[in-house]
Formats: structure tokens, sequence, C-alpha cells
């Protein structure tokens, strides 16, 4: 368990905010912060980090106190154990992608480890090329596994997947997926993208003048009815066209582009480019091996 419990008086461009975030995360959680921009996500996860120091707050992780400003306990950032990938990708542009991983090792540290995130990122193909010769989609996928070479207890992600394309951007979701469930971590994601936050979250912390005003699952969040669903996915609207008295909507999900026929009512307030969740309960899904 996570309990945080963070205060501190931000400069904003229109006055001070008073920014108060409680928050209790479980353990293998992965929650999202979302709010308008200057809210202070991006000061809550520098706070947890140690690289922000709060007016006054706890961070406690796993029953070790990380800070506490009552009993005057700070721990550096180097002693907090946290992974931190950002939209830029920070790499060292002279060293290989391994270098970069390598670099993250402490003394003592079994280099093996850095093989196996190699692998869980596919990059055993890069591996010994630098950073320049790769795409964003690759280096951010070096960022992540560099952010986990020293085995995290909270992983901070501050909109790391904003600068890439639609489709480098639902690629490396899935890595995030299979990185924050096979290293069991506990997640904190800071994103605008809803079918993002849809796709990775558990939970969602909605802050708004500087507090936590609303918390639920994304779907409580962002939806504004209550669905029994079988299973729902999220995509994007790439087309909507009326043939005869219905609609057909096409929705791109994931890499996938799916047809939906919609009443009136359904795509009115509908835009080509809206995130939308595509849901069903009418039947029971089949399966079906892909050979
Ligand atoms: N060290 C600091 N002391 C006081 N105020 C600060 C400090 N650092 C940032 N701020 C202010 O806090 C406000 C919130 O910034 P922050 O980057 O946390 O917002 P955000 O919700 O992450 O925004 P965005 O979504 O645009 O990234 C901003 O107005 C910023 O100027």
């Amino acid at each position: 368990m996570i309990q945080i419990s963070l205060h501190k008086k931000l400069q904003a461009a229109n006055g001070k905010v008073s920014l108060q975030i409680d928050l209790d995360i479980k353990k293998g959680e992965l929650i999202t912060l979302y709010g308008e921009s200057g809210v202070g996500k991006t000061s809550t996860l520098r706070m947890i980090a140690g690289l922000l120091e709060p007016d006054h707050g706890k961070v406690i992780v796993n029953n070790t106190t990380w800070l506490d400003t009552k009993n005057k306990i700070n721990l550096k950032t180097q002693k907090r154990k946290i992974g931190f990938v950002f939209q830029e990708y920070a790499l060292f542009p002279n060293m290989t992608v391994r270098k970069n991983l390598e670099y993250a090792l402490q003394k003592n540290q079994d280099k093996n480890s850095i093989d196996e995130l190699i692998e869980i990122v596919s990059l055993q193909e890069l591996q010994h090329q630098k950073p320049i010769m790769l795409s964003g989609g690759q280096q951010q996928r070096v960022a992540l596994a560099r952010a986990l070479v020293q085995k995290p207890e909270i992983l901070l992600l501050d909109e790391p997947l904003a600068a890439l394309d639609a489709k480098m951007r639902s690629k490396l979701q899935d890595y995030i997926l299979k990185v924050h469930r096979q290293y069991e971590l506990t997640t904190i994601l800071v994103s605008h993208d809803t079918g993002e936050i849809i796709k990775l979250s558990d939970r969602v912390h909605l802050i708004k003048n500087g507090k936590i005003k609303t918390s639920g699952s994304p779907l409580d969040i962002f939806t504004s009815q209550h669905t029994s669903a079988k299973f729902t996915f999220v995509g994007e609207v790439i087309s909507i066209q009326k043939e005869e008295v219905v609609y057909i909507v096409t929705v791109l999900i994931g890499t996938n582009v799916v047809k939906i026929i919609a009443q009136e009512s359904e795509v009115e307030e509908l835009e080509i480019g809206n995130k939308v969740m595509v849901a069903s309960k009418a039947f029971n899904p089949m399966i079906q091996k892909i050979i």
C-alpha cells in the first residue's frame, strides 16, 4: 500500500493554487491522475519522486517512510525506489541502448536483468545502436526499460506517449501494461488521452482546484452511463456515414477498424476524432486461434 498526502502552494499564472493531494494506492495498481493543464499533476509526481519539496506531507511506500515532514524524514531521490518516464526520452546520445540501461544499474547489481528487460521491450536487435538511430517509439521503449532497471516500487509516467503517433502509442501502451503486470509494479500515470487512460488504468483520480475531486474506474469517470457489457473496447471515430435510416460509425480500435451500426440519437454528439467506448452484451464473443 502506498499512502500519499502532499500539500504545496503552487505559483500558477493566475495566482497561487493550494495543492492538497491525498491518495491511497494498492500495490500492483495502475492509477491515473487526470485534470486540466496546470492543476498540479506533474508537481505531484515530482514530490513523490523527491524532486520537489512539499510544504508538508507524507509518502509511505509499503511501510517505508520516504517523506514525513513532521518528523523531518525526506529521502533523497536516489534512495526512493522510483522509475520515471517523461514525454522527452532523455537518453544519453553517446551511449548505445544497452549502455543506457547498464548506466542505470547500481553497483553490485546483476547485469542479467538488462538482458531480460531488453527482451521484454523487444530491443534485442537495437541494443547496440545509439538513440539517434531509433524512432520515437523505440527510444521511449528504451526509456521505459531504463526506468525499470532498479526494480522500482513506484513507476511514474508523465505523459510518456504524448509525442508519439496513434499507432506507436497503442503499441507502447501494450508494453506499459506488459511491464506493469510482469514486474508487479505500482504505477502512477499522468495522461490527457482518455482512450489511453481507459485502456491502462485501474482507477482514475480527477484533480480540480488543487484537490482530488472524484475517483473511480475509468468508465465511471469518462462515460455518463454505467454499462453491464460483456466486453468493452476503446477506440477513435474515423468516419460517420448515413445509410438509409441508420448510421455506420467506423471506429479504429488499436490497429483494427470496426464498423458499428448506430441510431441517429447515438451519433448526434459524435465527431470524427472522438474517443468512444464500444461495448457489447447481446451475444457471446467467439474465440478462435489465429494461425
Ligand atoms: N517549484 C514550484 N513552486 C511553485 N509553483 C510551481 C513549482 N513548479 C511548478 N509550479 C506551478 O504549478 C502549477 C502546476 O504545474 P504542473 O506542471 O504540476 O501542472 P500539470 O497539471 O502537470 O500541467 P500539464 O497538464 O500542463 O502538464 C503551474 O502553474 C506551475 O507554474
